[in-house]
């Protein structure tokens, strides 16, 4: 092929005028935002003049402090809207079939009580059946749990693909996840192919027989021979590979189908198993010696394929002659078929998916985001962008001093397919099984560096970020396809605790990073101006908890002092005002204008203003102590699995847009206290801004209440005037109860 007619895989451009209005903003935003900094330092300067201690120079301290952390965040956050791109793919030119390189998917699953079985199932069908040659897939399902239902739906799941997986490739459907494909409520075509019609009869009975299989394995009606006595906790390496039986073959037409391989790692109590990072690296590790695909799918047990072409648009990236040698990852975003359509807790993580990736992805690529990955293989084994490993590395001893004592596992590290597979012939020769489940052993890691150069990095409970960082240190880069079509598709939760819980571990493990030797502000941020942008992105979502500190300080001063009277702020006809206003709305714009550009609309904007008021005071606040505890050594940060379960009333609150806070523990409870607090403060200085006539001087803490309690208004229904099982538990409304009548009844005895 010569150059003229050279097509690209992919193309990528700068989405305009966008970029161009950013940096405008960024200037504007900038000079308002340092003339109040100066406004608030004046002002506390004169303050301590005079009284040393009072309420008004406490509280102009910190809101000065306040103010101060949000322009370093807000500097920070720079990154994302200086260059978002936006980038097509063709995979129809892609070379043909027998050239594509072979890909493992790795499905993660932990509980199969929170994680429903038919519903992991469903993934796996999902992937099993996309649009890729089937001899070039392989499937690892890795159980946390060793649940033996897992194992025998997976050997169901597996005899229900032999007839799955031929049906949609010779029908073309478009949506391979069996559940979603038989919701009869979802078809919007009367189909009228006769052959179809019985084809797709024919298989939704078999697909109701798999699912009463799964229902009565969980009732244990229906037993599955079991070697071990295991407990969740407690239980030993087990893998099985399942494979295509030679016989029966007439059934299956002339597709074949990808391997299925579970995995359940050892555990034993007393012994950290790492959590998910723990479970990739083990797959790693097994996947490694029996079929060490170049490339690797990793999914979360809930995200199921939505768009078959989806691993052929990712290797639109990877099989770039100019990108692929410095290409880690390609990253797509996540996307929830749950979702309601108020989305009042926010889990469309719109934000991260839908803008900041886009902007990350104009530097150096958007941050490893846990699921629907495409990741290459060796970036993982610590390999360098372009590098060629030399001979010493090649050493098999050298290598065991890091991957561990392995043989089979080190020479998978030097060859290019593993021994145990012949790609020809597409059947495994069994590899010895006692040498397979070593890796998946407890002690393997020992002495090696699994988890803290190799592999996926343990330290933090967000190994998807902490892992894509040191990719990107280590020179690599990553791209986000974002098409139209979802391509994976996963669950959410539907109330706020489960919500919390989340965000917490999110906050708290981006805190532990940010808090590491590897903190984003140190890391490579003098590189290239680029680095030094990505950088201060990862910086960002590092300190993403911080933000509790400046919501702390505006939900207790400005209410305390608006109760007694007292103005933080400028007069609305002093020149200062104006700055403050130019801020406010500057920052408002910004936010509206990204919640426009993703197709949300003034819903979006206000459910974000207040899930990011409710969050800071919650899961960020009590993430930042999760992280302080365990640096002094009392508690460890877990990783809380995220409940994919709901039940009736849950769903139809959900739908209806209410607050469910069944379930909330204390941690509520600095959001409950503050925002009565907020509502007492506005009634009582409501009444004294009438009372002293002191309109002028009160009226922007007057608004900013007003702001507050409009945001707040869930909570405050949820304390006071709901009566079903999803308000604010009573505990913890008594509680913000005592608590912020305390501050009120303290504030009218001593100020
Ligand atoms: O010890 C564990 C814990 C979790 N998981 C699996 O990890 C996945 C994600 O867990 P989930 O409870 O669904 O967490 P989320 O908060 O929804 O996950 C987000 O955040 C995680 C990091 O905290 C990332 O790993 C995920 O990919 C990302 O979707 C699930 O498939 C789990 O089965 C394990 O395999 N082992
Ligand atoms: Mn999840």
């Amino acid at each position: 092929m010569t150059d003229d007619n050279y097509l690209p895989l992919h193309t990528c451009h700068v989405i305009e005028p966008t970029a161009t209005i950013n940096r405008f903003q960024f200037l504007l935003h900038f000079c308002a935002a340092s003339a109040v900094l100066y406004y608030h330092a004046s002002h506390l300067f004169f303050a301590f003049h005079f009284h040393l201690v009072s309420l008004t120079s406490v509280s102009l301290a910190f809101i000065f402090l306040a103010d101060v952390v949000l322009f370093f965040m807000w500097l920070l956050i720079q990154g994302f809207p200086y260059r978002p791109v936006s980038r097509s793919v063709f995979p129809e030119r892609l070379p043909d079939d027998n050239t594509l390189p072979a890909l493992d998917i790795f499905i993660m699953t932990a509980d199969p009580d929170k994680e429903p079985t038919i519903e992991v199932m469903n993934t796996v069908l999902s992937v099993m059946a996309i649009d890729y040659p089937s001899e070039k897939l392989h499937i690892y399902l890795s159980d946390d749990a060793g649940a033996d239902v897992t194992l025998c739906a997976s050997k169901e799941a597996y005899s229900l693909a032999r007839y799955w997986v031929p049906f949609c490739k010779r029908f073309g459907i478009a949506v391979r996840c069996p559940e979603v494909f038989f919701d009869d409520s979802k078809i919007d075509q009367q189909d009228s192919d006769k052959e179809f019609s019985q084809e797709r009869q024919k298989i939704k009975v078999m697909y109701d027989t798999f699912k009463e299989k799964i229902k009565k394995l969980k009732e244990n009606k229906y037993s599955c021979a079991t070697r071990f006595q295991k407990t969740r906790q407690e239980h030993p390496s087990q893998i099985e590979i399942i494979r295509e039986e030679e016989s029966n073959s007439t059934d299956k037409e002339d597709f074949t189908i990808p391997s299925l391989v579970y995995v359940s790692r050892e555990k034993r109590i007393g012994v950290q198993h790492r959590f998910k990072a723990g479970a990739l690296n083990v797959l790693l590790r097994v996947s490694g010696v029996i079929t060490n695909s170049p490339y690797i799918l990793v999914l979360d047990c809930d995200m199921y394929s939505n768009d078959p072409s989806s691993a052929r648009q990712a290797m639109c990236f990877h099989l770039d002659s100019k990108l692929s040698p410095s290409l880690a990852f390609v990253q797509f975003p996540q996307e929830f078929y749950n979702i309601s359509k108020n989305d009042i807790y926010c889990a469309e993580i719109r934000q991260i998916f839908k803008t900041f990736w886009l902007g990350l992805d104009g530097l150096r690529g958007p941050v490893l985001s846990g699921t629907n990955y495409f990741v290459k293989r060796c970036t993982l084994y610590g390999a360098r962008p372009g590098g060629t490993s030399n001979s010493e590395e090649k050493e098999i001893s050298r290598l065991k001093h890091k991957f561990g004592n392995s043989n089979e596992f080190c020479l998978s590290l030097v060859e290019k397919s593993s021994h145990y597979f012949d790609e020809k012939i597409t059947t495994y020769v069994n590899p010895q099984k006692e040498n397979i489940l070593t890796l998946a052993s407890c002690d393997y890691e020992n002495g090696t560096q699994w988890g803290e150069r190799i592999g996926y990095l343990y330290g933090s409970v967000v190994e998807d970020y902490f892992t894509g960082f040191h990719l990107h240190c280590c020179g690599w880069v990553s791209t986000y396809c974002f098409p139209s079509k979802p391509a994976f598709l996963g669950n959410v939760p539907i109330n706020f605790n489960d919500t919390l819980v989340q965000n917490k571990r999110w906050n708290a493990g981006l805190l532990e990073v940010a808090l590491s030797s590897h903190c984003p502000l140190i890391f490579g941020i003098s590189k290239s101006f680029n680095w030094a942008l990505q950088s201060m992105c990862y910086a960002w979502l590092a300190f993403w908890s911080v933000f509790s500190f400046p919501l702390l300080c505006y939900g207790i001063f400005p209410q305390l002092c608006f109760l007694n009277g007292i103005s933080l702020f400028p007069e609305v006809t002093s020149p200062c005002f104006g700055a403050f206003v130019v801020v406010f709305l500057s920052s408002c714009i910004q936010h509206l204008r990204e919640v426009f550009r993703s197709g949300r609309n003034l819903t979006t904007w206000c459910n974000e203003q207040r899930f990011w008021m409710m969050i800071g005071l919650t899961g960020q606040l009590f993430a930042i102590i999760d992280v302080f505890l365990k640096l002094v050594g009392i508690s460890a940060v877990n990783f809380d699995l995220t409940n994919k379960t709901a039940d009736k009333t849950q769903i139809k609150r959900y739908e209806n847009g209410v607050f469910d806070f069944e379930g909330c523990s204390l941690m509520l409870l600095p959001a409950t206290t503050l925002s009565l607090l907020n509502l007492g403060a506005l009634i009582g200085g409501a009444w004294q801004m009438i009372k002293f006539n002191a309109m002028e001087r009160l009226f922007t803490q007057f608004i900013f209440s007003c702001f507050i309690l409009a945001l707040s208004l869930p909570l405050i229904e949820g304390i006071l005037f709901r009566q079903d099982s999803g308000r604010v538990p009573p505990r913890v409304a008594f509680w913000s109860l005592v608590l912020s009548g305390s501050i009120i009844l303290f504030m009218f005895i001593f100020c």
